[in-house]
């Protein structure tokens, strides 16, 4: 198998917040391989953001890397300096944040935006900017025309859209997309999502794929790493995470989201009760006090994530009884409140 193109390796981050400190990434670990979508999913403040920014170090002042590394292509995100890391932001890895409103300036036509990225970032000149802006707004399938336009004038899917094109202006090798069609609705999420496995496939580029919903990493990613209170508790390719989840927490995730592609009709059951505080995680397994299965070994030893069979990590002491998990977990009286 090639090198993966980005290898997170024990990596922990911690908020130093005046007499707390929020580890909001616990010694995470996965890989991202080359030409692959994959998904970084989890409830919210599960420190999936927090990880994501990690990738192009726009984090908060606050935020401290204090163990393990990024290697990405060959150099750790984690270490090298300011400046070779500004060399790497747009040209080899690009962001789509949530909101497209947060990347796109509302006071400046959006071809403004463009040509800063274009001819500040990517040294082209006025000429090359205007025929690189437009081939961009092609491939997102909106019309070179619309260059002149406000973000305002845009509506939400849209500004997604230019945002998109906006992060592939220099060519990256890696797209960092967190929750890119969480305020969309899911027509247009679906086209949006369409439109970013086509490039990605027509590209040859990664895509990291930030969402709180199973479900739009069950409609486009390759792979997924499912994250609950800091932790990576479970990493596989998608296909395998769906049909054999071997973490109650991802049982408990299929069940309370509805399906992309068939615009949802089923039964949605929730996983009552909250994530625990980050600032004191409990001893033992971080989702014992919300899992139907949890026995007091969980309670007390925390589980470490551990190869289990081809290509599948997950961090759950019962993991050898999965099957046996499933079927209940199916159960919507397993998880309590039906919705
Ligand atoms: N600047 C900050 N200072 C202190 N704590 C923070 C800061 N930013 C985030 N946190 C905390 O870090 C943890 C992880 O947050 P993060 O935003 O990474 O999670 P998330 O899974 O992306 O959630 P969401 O989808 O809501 O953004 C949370 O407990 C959050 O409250």
């Amino acid at each position: 198998m090639s090198q993966p193109l980005l290898s997170v390796k024990n990596l922990s981050i911690v908020y130093e917040v005046p007499n707390l400190d929020v580890v909001a990434v616990s010694r995470a670990s996965f890989d991202v391989p080359r030409g692959s979508i994959v998904g970084l999913v989890g409830e919210s403040g599960c420190g999936k953001t927090t990880m994501a920014r990690a990738f192009t170090r726009i984090i908060s002042d606050n935020a401290k890397i204090t163990e393990g590394s990024m290697d990405f292509d060959g150099k750790d995100l984690a270490k090298i300096s300011e400046r070779e890391m500004n060399d790497l932001r747009w040209r080899d890895i690009a962001f789509v944040p949530q909101s497209a409103m947060n990347s796109l300036d509302p006071v400046y036509r959006v071809e403004y935006q463009m040509h800063e990225v274009l001819r500040g970032r990517g040294g082209m000149s006025r000429s090359q900017a205007k025929a690189r802006a437009a081939e961009l707004f092609e491939m997102v399938g909106i019309e070179a025309n619309r260059l002149r336009d406000f973000p305002h004038q845009f509506s939400g899917g849209m500004r997604q859209r230019v945002a998109i094109a906006l992060a592939l202006a220099l060519n990256p090798k890696l797209i960092v997309a967190d929750e890119p069609v969480t305020a969309l609705d899911v027509i247009v999420q679906r086209q949006i999502l369409d439109q970013m496995r086509a490039l990605q496939r027509d590209l040859g580029i990664s895509i990291i794929m930030v969402t709180h919903d199973i479900s739009v990493v069950a409609y486009i990613c390759d792979r997924t790493v499912v994250m609950y209170a800091g932790e990576v508790v479970e990493d596989c390719e998608t296909a395998t995470l769906l049909s054999k989840p071997l973490h109650p927490y991802t049982m408990g995730l299929k069940n309370a989201f509805p399906d992309i592609a068939s615009a949802g009709t089923g039964i949605l059951t929730p996983i009552s009760g909250a994530p625990p505080d980050l600032a004191r995680p409990p001893a033992g397994c971080r989702f014992a006090a919300r899992c139907p299965f949890a026995l007091d070994h969980c309670r007390s030893v925390s589980p470490t994530l551990m190869s289990f069979g081809d290509d599948h990590s997950v961090a759950c002491h019962r993991a050898h009884e999965a099957e046996a998990l499933r079927a209940q977990a199916a159960l919507p009286e397993t998880w309590g409140e039906i919705l």
